[in-house]
């Protein structure tokens, strides 16, 4: 990692024209630049086909940036933006992007320093790397870096070919992969809890820990990306990402120190152990769905095969829920739980990890149901951390009832915490690798998840089944009663 002293780069946007650039890039340059993290010496280079002048681009910059940021705020911000519209497959015209960065270099004092983000559509990857390279527009005298958007694949054959398209224009260490939950506070803050606590570390193993389950759960249907979602599917859009980076951090063994190579070291350990399920028996580990039409807040909602006439007929799945198993010392018979989907009744990520009881709990018949230990992690749209204890119900007699102690990130912080994509454009703009994902992590999770999905590609699913606005099919709540168990509610309320 460098040191944190106030960043100098040129930014060059490939699809700044496009919907990520305008709702979550520009916003967050923005952030950076008003908390002071980057200063003056900055230049943003916008691409994409439209012929847009400096000025229309730098209204629609503007525009990204909302009603609470005054015209008179903006207008120094804006000036650091400059739109260069072509077509990325066209070779030729990157010689002439190669003279304006040179212009801008000298301009704003970035000292050769490039951030290549490609917010764009994997097929042009390979283009606009191997592009770069031969243009020489990787500098010689600062650093460049490769920020990538997902998908990054569309399985492990498809990842290891754009992986090898990269690499041979930019090296392991330039190429910052993003995941952006790896950006969120609290999925930062496990680290911290596991490993600032002697009172969880203690417990962090199957010894004391009876299942880890974690829910992403969305209340919005496929929107307007019917063409991308229909061919991705919750399990690429969700799993091979996200929901398997938070495994990796709640398993991993204690990094010797926090360096990002340590780190990565550990959580790839996680996924080497494991454990990679028969096909025969996946319908054991891994349950998919599809929302059909139904009620939230009692408005109508269409089915997905509804929402597009392309969705028509689609067998493609809005859920996802599994058991995953780590055959390791630390997690031999402890079932990580994960589920995520669309239409379900809330959006809601939040990490519960139920603790086993106690071996004679002297309450337990005078205790109504089951009330475990939980430590929760919540994640959004609430950050904090819950721990559920038991203590005894004030009055007569000596009954024990659920207590909670609650810790809640806005109270104490009282201000917004940084948004994901803010955090990992200062890390990729100091050298901080931390909490982008090796290739190492996603040919692991790639080859993790071609299992299931090969399996179901086999089989025609009977879909739709789960109604929109409900938390999911039937077969998600059976996973988890056939070992003993139930999820954990989502009740935002109840953190
Ligand atoms: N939107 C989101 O919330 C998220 C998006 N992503 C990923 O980010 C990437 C971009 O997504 P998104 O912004 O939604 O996509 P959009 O379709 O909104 O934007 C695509 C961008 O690519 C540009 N483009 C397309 N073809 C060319 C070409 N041949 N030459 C130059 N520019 C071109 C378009 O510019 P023009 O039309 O002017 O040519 C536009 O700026 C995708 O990989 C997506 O999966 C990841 C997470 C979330
Ligand atoms: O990567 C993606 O994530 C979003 C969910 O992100 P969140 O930060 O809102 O939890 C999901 O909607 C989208 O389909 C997926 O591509």
């Amino acid at each position: 990692m460098e040191n944190q002293e106030i960043p100098k780069a040129l930014i060059i946007i490939f699809g700044a024209t496009g919907d990520l650039a305008k709702r979550k890039l520009f916003p967050s340059i923005h952030r950076l630049y008003q908390n002071g993290k980057i200063g003056e010496d900055f230049a943003v280079v916008g691409i994409g086909r439209r012929s847009w002048s400096n000025d229309l681009f730098r209204s629609n910059v503007r525009n990204s940036l909302g009603d609470d940021v005054t015209e008179k705020e903006s207008e120094a911000f804006i000036s650091h933006f400059y739109y260069h519209p072509f077509d990325v497959s066209d070779s030729a015209s990157y010689k002439s992007l190669g003279t304006l960065l040179n212009d801008l270099e000298s301009d704003y004092h970035t000292e050769g320093n490039r951030i290549f983000y490609l917010a764009m559509a994997p097929q042009f990857f390979g283009t606009i790397a191997n592009n770069l390279k031969k243009h020489n527009l990787k500098s010689d005298s600062g650093w460049s870096r490769l920020v990538i958007e997902k998908p990054f694949g569309h399985d492990y054959d498809s990842a290891r070919k754009l992986n090898d398209q990269i690499t041979s224009a930019f090296d392991e260490s330039q190429i910052y992969r993003i995941d952006h939950y790896l950006g969120k506070e609290m999925v930062q803050n496990i680290e911290v809890i596991r490993f600032a606590n002697g009172i969880f570390e203690h417990l962090w193993n199957n010894r004391f820990i009876s299942n880890v389950q974690i829910t992403s759960s969305e209340a919005l249907g496929v929107e307007d990306r019917a063409n991308y979602y229909d061919v991705s599917g919750a399990t690429r859009d969700m799993v091979q990402n996200h929901m398997l980076q938070m495994v990796t951090l709640l398993a991993m063994e204690p990094p010797i120190n926090l360096n990002p190579e340590e780190i990565r070291s550990e959580k790839i350990k996680i996924l080497r152990a494991i454990r990679a399920v028969d096909e025969d028996n996946i319908d054991n580990y891994f349950v998919r769905g599809q929302y059909g039409p139904g009620k939230m807040f009692g408005k109508k909602l269409r089915g997905y095969q509804e929402e597009a006439e392309e969705l028509k007929n689609s067998d493609t799945e809005t859920y996802v829920a599994g058991k995953i198993m780590i055959d390791n010392y630390r997690w031999a018979g402890v079932p990580f739980y994960i589920r995520t989907g669309k239409r379900l009744e809330k959006k809601c990520t939040k990490i519960v990890v139920e603790f086993q009881d106690i071996p004679l709990n002297l309450y337990q018949e005078k205790r109504r149901g089951k009330s475990p230990n939980l430590l929760v992690i919540n994640i959004q749209p609430n950050e904090g951390v819950t721990l559920f204890l038991n203590a005894k119900k004030p009055g007569m007699g000596s009954f024990a009832e659920p207590i909670k102690l609650s810790y809640t990130h806005e109270a104490v912080n009282s201000v917004n915490t940084p948004e994901a994509y803010e955090k990992l454009l200062h890390d990729c703009m100091v050298g901080d690798t931390t909490n982008f994902s090796h290739w190492d992590e996603v040919s692991l999770s790639w080859r993790f998840v071609d299992r299931i999905l090969k399996k179901w590609s086999k089989e025609e699913p009977d879909f739709p089944n789960y109604a929109a606005g409900t938390m999911g099919p039937q077969e998600a709540d059976d996973l988890l009663e056939k070992d003993g168990f139930h999820w954990w509610p989502t009740n935002n309320e109840d953190d």
